[in-house]
């Protein structure tokens, strides 16, 4: 019998306290290697705080988080990229008056061994690194269809393309694990039912373990393999999205103190997306 397959990131008991506000309660989860693992939860959830918590933004009050079996609360921020891990964030964070190809470069910078300085002074060197990661960037660029636009500075180009760019960018790094922190914000459905393309290609091909906060259900059940349900902090469900969407304990989470006012909220496939954090979500953080 074949010994068990340790998770890739093993979560346990996660706190997280900010101020007053008891953000992250005893988060536990494992991710396994190839997994497609999302995070839902309505507004205030405490999604993007753990996805911060993941990336070292914050560190928790208590509990663990391994990645590949080693502590990663013992990791840098800087150190993440080194470990393999890449991040995207809610709102983009390209360089505008740059052009595609050097935004997606960039994200190679870790596996290049001349920085912005050593590279003043090893000219010869850097020029010869950058030459490689253009070169090494360029099936990536194919991969996720940016050939045409290599040269287009991004700021002359239409909202889908720039996700999809950033994206590019977080595999750049070449990472086993990207975090996606809602990759469909601010698209419309056209857009999003194309970034969700892009996004299961380059899983498929590049074979990465994906963590995706989502609002979209319709993206969520489409390409996640689970999902994990918070609410004020606490998990109420680990499950497939779909039986998650189904679950009375998700659904009552979404709509809270509106329950008997409602229709069935899976009914579009959008599960009360942008229910307001109201006054009472709010006091039960403190
Ligand atoms: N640095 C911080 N300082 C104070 N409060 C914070 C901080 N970070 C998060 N919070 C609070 O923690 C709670 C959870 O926020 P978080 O952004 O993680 O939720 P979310 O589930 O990602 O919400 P949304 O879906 O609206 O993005 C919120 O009440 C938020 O105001």
């Amino acid at each position: 019998m074949s010994a068990p397959v340790a998770p890739l990131l093993e979560v346990r008991d996660v706190e997280l306290r900010i101020g007053g506000l008891h953000i992250l309660r005893g988060v536990t989860f494992d991710v396994r290697e190839n997994e497609f693992f999302t995070v839902i939860g309505p507004n205030g959830a405490g999604k993007t705080s753990l996805l911060n918590v993941l990336s070292r933004i914050y560190h928790p009050t208590a509990g663990s988080v391994a990645f590949d079996g080693r502590s990663l609360l013992e990791v840098r921020r800087t150190g993440l990229a080194d470990l393999g891990i890449a991040r995207t964030f809610q709102n983009l964070a390209l360089f505008e008056h740059m052009d595609v190809m050097d935004n997606v470069v960039l994200g190679r910078q870790r596996l290049m061994r001349s920085g912005v300085l050593t590279g003043a002074v090893w000219w010869g060197r850097a020029r010869r690194e950058e030459a490689e990661a253009r070169q090494a960037c360029e099936p990536l660029i194919d991969l996720l269809g940016l050939g045409d636009f290599l040269n287009r500075p991004i700021r002359d180009l239409p909202y889908g393309i720039k996700k999809r760019i950033e994206l590019a960018r977080a595999l750049a790094v070449e990472p086993r694990l990207l975090l996606l922190d809602e990759p469909a914000a601010g698209m419309n459905d056209e857009e999003t039912e194309e970034l969700a393309d892009w996004i299961l290609t380059a899983k498929q091909e590049l074979g990465v373990t994906v963590v995706m906060i989502e609002h979209d259900m319709g993206m969520v059940t489409r390409l996640g393999d689970r999902a994990l349900v918070l609410d004020f902090g606490t998990v109420v469900t680990i499950e497939s999205p779909r039986a998650a969407i189904a679950d009375p304990r998700v659904i009552s989470a979404y709509l809270g103190d509106e329950t008997e006012e409602a229709d069935d909220p899976t009914a579009t496939g959008t599960i009360a997306v942008g229910i307001p954090l109201g006054q009472d979500r709010k006091a039960k953080h403190a």
